[in-house]
C-alpha cells in the first residue's frame, strides 16, 4: 500500500488521499494551480537576468496579479520605467511568462543574430507549441521559414495583375461600406475599415469567389478574434493546466470549430483544382494557373519536397488572415483618424495623389511618386506602431552581448519602441507631422530610411533585421491603393465627442475600436478608378 508521513507526523495511506479528494476536489485542484504556478514562475525566471530592475515582479505564490497589471497598464509600466532605468535591460511579467525588454543600444546586434528567433517565441507564446488543437495552424510559421518563403516570393514585388486585383476590390467595397450620400452620416470606423482591408487583401490572396463570400469572411475573421481572445485567456493559467482548460474556455472550443469550418471551405476547392490539373495533364494541356495563396503555399512545399495537404493550406490561410489583415487595417484606421485630425495635411496629400493619378493612372509608378502620402502613413506608424514592443525574439542559445548583458538559452526578449518618440531622434516627438519623413528623404545619407517599407533602427514597426516583416510591400500597396480611392471619393471627419485614444492592452496598441467618423461623398471626383470591379 501507498503511504506517506504528513508535516505533523501522523500517516495517511493512499486509501485516506482518496477519500480527501472525494471530500474535496476543489480545494485539490485549487492547490495543483497554485504549485503549478509557483513552480512555472521559479523555473521560467532565469538567474542570468535576476539582477536587472524588475518593473512588476510577481507574488510569492502567483504571478496572475503581475500579469494583469502588465496587460491593463503595460504601456505606463515599460514607460516609467524606461526614464529610471535608461540604456538598461528590463525584466517584466507579462501576460505570457517573464520577458527581458532590451536597451536600444542592442539593435543592431540583435537584429540580424540568428541565435535570437522570431518565431519560434511567437509559436511558443501564440500557438502555445501546438499544445492547443485550436490553435495548432499558427505553428506553420515556424515550419522552416515555408511561410516567410512564400510571403517574401509572392509579396514583395507586386505585379501588375496584383495591383489591378486591388484597386478593383477596393472600387467594389469601398461605396458599399462608406454608401454614396453626400450629406454626412456617422460610421463606428473600425469594422468599417476592417472589412474593407479583409476584402482587399483577400481578393489576391483566394480571388473573388471568396473574397465576397460572407462565411469564408466571417470563418477567418472569428477564428482571429477566437484567437486573440482565447490566447490571452490561456496565459492566465499555469502551462501544465492548459491541456485542460482549454476545453472548458469558449474561445478556445470556437477556434477549433472555426478551423474545421476553414478546412470544409477549402477541401472542395482543392479537390477540384487537383481533378482539373490531371485533366489538363491526360489531355497533354498546359496545366491551369490559379495565382493565389493556394497555389503559391503548394508551389513552395513542392520545391520542397513536401506534401501540401488539405490541413497545411488551412493553417496557412488563417495564418495569413491573422498577420496580414488586423495589422493593415489597424494602420489604416489610425491614419484615417490621424488625418481627420490634420486637415492641412489631407488636402496636400490629396492633390498629390490626384495629379499622379492622372497623370499615370493607379500604377506602382504613380504610387511610388506619393513621397508625401508614404511620409504622412510612415508618421502614423511613428506615433502607433500595432505594438509598443516590438522585435520578440527567443534567444535559440545562451548569448553574450557587448554591453555585458548574458542571456540563457530560451529567454525571450523584446525591444521597446521609446526611441521612435526621442527627443534626440525626432524633433517635436508627440506631434504627427506629415512631412517628417519626407524631408528625411532629402538628407543624402538617410534618404533611404524615409520610405515607408524600409526598417531603421529609429523606425521598427515592421520590425528590423532578419525577421522584419516580408509583407509589409504588400500591406503598403494595399494601403495605398484604398487610400487614393477615399481621398479621391469621400471627406470624414472625427464625429463630434469621439475618443482617438488608441487601446493600450498588453504588448499591443490598437487604434481605437470605439472611434466613430463622419463620412460624405465628394461632389467632385477629379479622377475615375474606371476599373471592372
Ligand atoms: C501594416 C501591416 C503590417 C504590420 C504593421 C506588420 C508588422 C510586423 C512586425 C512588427 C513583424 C515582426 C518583425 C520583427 O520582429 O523584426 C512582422 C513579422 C511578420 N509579418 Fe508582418 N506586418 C504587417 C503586414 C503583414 C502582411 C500583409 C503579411 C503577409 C504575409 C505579414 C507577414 C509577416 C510574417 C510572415 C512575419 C514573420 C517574419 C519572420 O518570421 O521572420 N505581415 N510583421
Amino acid at each position: 500500500m501507498n503511504a506517506s508521513s504528513d508535516h505533523l507526523g501522523t500517516r495517511q495511506d493512499g486509501s485516506q488521499w482518496a477519500v480527501l479528494m472525494a471530500q474535496s476536489p476543489l480545494s485539490i485542484l485549487i492547490a495543483a494551480v497554485v504549485i503549478a504556478a509557483v513552480t512555472y514562475t521559479w523555473v521560467s525566471s532565469t538567474s542570468a537576468t535576476k539582477g536587472l530592475p524588475n518593473i512588476n515582479p510577481p507574488g510569492f505564490f502567483s504571478s496572475v496579479e503581475a500579469k494583469k497589471l502588465f496587460m491593463i497598464s503595460g504601456w505606463n509600466l515599460i514607460a516609467q520605467a524606461r526614464k529610471l532605468y535608461p540604456g538598461q535591460a528590463l525584466r517584466v511579467m507579462t501576460q505570457m511568462g517573464e520577458r527581458i525588454i532590451l536597451p536600444h543600444e542592442l539593435i543592431e546586434e540583435v537584429r540580424n543574430e540568428r541565435r535570437m528567433n522570431f518565431p519560434h517565441g511567437l509559436v511558443e507564446d501564440g500557438g502555445f507549441g501546438g499544445m492547443v488543437p485550436g490553435f495548432k495552424p499558427l505553428s506553420i510559421l515556424d515550419q522552416n521559414d515555408i511561410f516567410q518563403t512564400v510571403s517574401k516570393r509572392h509579396l514583395t514585388k507586386i505585379p501588375a495583375a496584383m495591383s489591378k486585383a486591388l484597386c478593383d476590390e477596393a472600387e467594389f467595397i469601398i461605396p458599399k461600406v462608406f454608401g454614396d450620400s453626400s450629406d454626412w452620416h456617422e460610421m463606428a470606423s473600425s469594422p468599417a475599415v476592417h472589412e474593407i482591408v479583409t476584402k482587399v487583401a483577400t481578393r489576391v490572396f483566394l480571388g473573388k469567389e471568396f473574397c465576397r463570400n460572407d462565411n469564408w469572411i466571417r470563418v477567418t475573421e472569428g477564428y482571429t478574434e477566437s484567437w486573440a481572445l482565447g490566447s490571452s485567456e490561456l496565459h492566465l493559467w499555469p502551462r501544465p493546466l492548459l491541456m485542460l482548460i482549454q476545453w472548458v474556455l469558449p474561445w478556445c472550443r470556437a477556434a477549433m470549430a472555426q478551423a474545421k469550418e476553414a478546412r470544409q471551405m477549402l477541401e472542395p476547392v482543392i479537390a477540384e483544382r487537383q481533378k482539373m490539373i490531371q485533366a489538363a495533364v491526360s489531355a497533354g494541356h498546359d496545366i491551369p494557373k490559379f495565382d493565389d495563396a493556394i497555389e503559391w503555399l503548394e508551389e513552395e512545399a513542392a520545391r520542397r519536397g513536401l506534401a501540401c495537404d488539405a490541413a497545411m493550406v488551412v493553417n496557412f490561410q488563417l495564418v495569413l488572415t491573422m498577420v496580414a489583415i488586423h495589422t493593415t487595417s489597424d494602420l489604416l484606421q489610425q491614419f484615417m483618424v490621424d488625418l481627420a485630425q490634420n486637415p492641412e495635411s489631407v488636402q496636400q496629400i490629396r492633390q498629390e495623389v490626384i495629379e499622379q493619378l492622372q497623370a499615370g493612372g493607379l500604377s506602382k509608378e504613380s504610387l511610388h511618386k506619393m513621397p508625401l502620402l508614404d511620409s504622412a502613413i510612415k508618421e502614423t506608424q511613428r506615433l502607433k506602431p500595432i505594438q509598443f514592443l516590438l522585435m520578440r525574439r527567443r534567444a535559440q542559445e545562451d548569448i553574450q552581448f557587448s554591453n555585458g548583458l548574458y542571456l540563457k538559452k530560451g529567454t525571450r526578449t523584446w525591444m521597446d519602441t521609446s526611441r521612435m518618440r526621442d527627443p534626440a531622434v525626432y524633433e517635436n516627438p508627440d506631434k504627427w507631422d506629415a512631412a517628417r519623413f519626407l524631408r528625411l528623404r532629402s538628407q543624402p545619407d538617410r534618404a533611404n530610411e524615409g520610405h515607408l517599407v524600409s526598417v531603421s533602427s529609429d523606425h521598427f514597426g515592421f520590425g528590423y533585421g532578419i525577421h522584419a516583416c516580408p509583407g509589409r510591400f504588400f500591406a503598403v500597396h494595399e494601403l495605398k491603393v484604398i487610400v487614393c480611392h477615399l481621398l479621391v471619393k469621400y471627406e470624414w471627419k472625427l464625429a463630434p465627442g469621439t475618443d482617438v485614444k488608441p487601446l493600450y492592452l498588453g504588448e499591443t496598441s490598437f487604434a481605437n475600436p470605439g472611434t466613430k467618423l463622419l463620412f460624405r461623398r465628394r461632389e467632385e471626383a477629379e479622377y475615375d478608378f474606371g476599373s471592372s470591379a
